[in-house]
């Protein structure tokens, strides 16, 4: 995360919600290393106009049709932060335009390296970050594909050091990880709503409950990291013997917490799967 690999030109093709919090962690300043040079492109004109006025490289397909083209011209890696749905025909029709050995990596969830390998001779890396990425604490998943050295496996994970943190895995668990920690800041940002609504109930103020519920979270993640230790002692510390916090987690796993997250997570990995068939 603090030491900068030297990286070649990147391109970003498609720079949304996920593509936009690669390319944060990527511009931001590291001391002693030049930046990356990095094009990217987004559909919209105004999104690429917005990117442009914070001074990035931006073009837009709906302004130019050539500019997914010049964003891989020289590009040594070339990320693909486009909907599922679109990677195949994406590729397809920048395969022409690759350096032959640029290294392509999606993001997209449930597309297969087979499925992109089809579309074009490049290498390829199956990555799935998630949207902490866009302040440096990002957990991202990678994958190589059958042409992908180890080389190149190494600047992908170059690349996503540098917003977070790696993990290297089997192809057949980038879709379980997606349920975890792709999507996982979805279900932590549910928690916070729920438990926003939990104090306003209580009476509070919606700025109050806000409050109260975001800096617990902020606070108790904060503690976690800081201390070491198991979020199961930590839990314990808070729950005195037969007093209030024990009759509040009575509740909650009578609710089978458990069981829900599971069902959560198969729900989200069963729709992987329907992305990976083209559905
Ligand atoms: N949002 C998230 O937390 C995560 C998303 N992903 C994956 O990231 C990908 C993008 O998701 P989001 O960023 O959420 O979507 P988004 O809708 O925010 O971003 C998609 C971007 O692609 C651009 N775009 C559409 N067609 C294009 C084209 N032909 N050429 C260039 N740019 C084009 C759009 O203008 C937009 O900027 C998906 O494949 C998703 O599975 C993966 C991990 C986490
Ligand atoms: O919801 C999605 O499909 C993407 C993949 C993981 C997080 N967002």
């Amino acid at each position: 995360m603090s030491e900068r690999a030297p990286l070649p030109p990147i391109a970003i093709i498609g720079t949304g919600s996920m593509g936009g919090a690669i390319l944060s962690g990527l511009r931001r300043p590291v001391e002693g290393a030049d930046p990356v040079p990095v094009r990217v492109t987004t559909r919209s004109e105004a999104s690429a106009a917005a990117l442009r006025a914070e001074g990035v490289d931006a073009r837009a397909i709906e302004h130019d049709s050539s500019a997914n083209a010049w964003a891989v011209e020289g590009a040594g890696v070339v990320v693909l932060g486009v909907k599922p749905a679109q990677i195949v025909d994406v590729l397809a029709e920048l395969a022409p335009s690759l350096d032959a050995d640029a290294l392509v990596i999606s993001v997209a969830a449930g597309i297969t390296t087979a499925t992109m390998e089809a579309a074009a001779p490049n290498p390829v890396v199956r990555a799935m970050p998630n949207t902490p990425s866009l302040v440096g604490r990002g957990v991202t998943g990678v994958s190589a594909g059958s042409r992908a050295t180890a080389a190149h496996l190494t600047l992908a994970d170059d690349l996503f050091r540098l917003v977070g943190t790696v993990v290297e895995l089997p192809e057949s668990q980038i879709d379980a990880l997606s349920t975890i920690s792709g999507s996982g800041p979805a279900y932590v940002f549910l928690l916070i709503e729920e438990f926003t609504k939990a104090a306003q109930a209580m009476g509070f103020d919606e700025d109050v409950a806000r409050l109260m519920a975001e800096q617990t979270f902020i606070g108790a993640t904060r503690l976690l990291e800081a201390s070491g230790d198991d979020p199961e002692e930590l839990r314990r510390q808070v729950t005195s013997p037969k007093g209030t916090t024990e009759r509040a987690v009575a509740v909650l796993q009578g609710a089978e917490l458990d069981r829900l997250f599971a069902r959560a997570a198969e729900a989200a990995l069963a729709r992987a799967r329907e992305l990976a068939a083209g559905s």
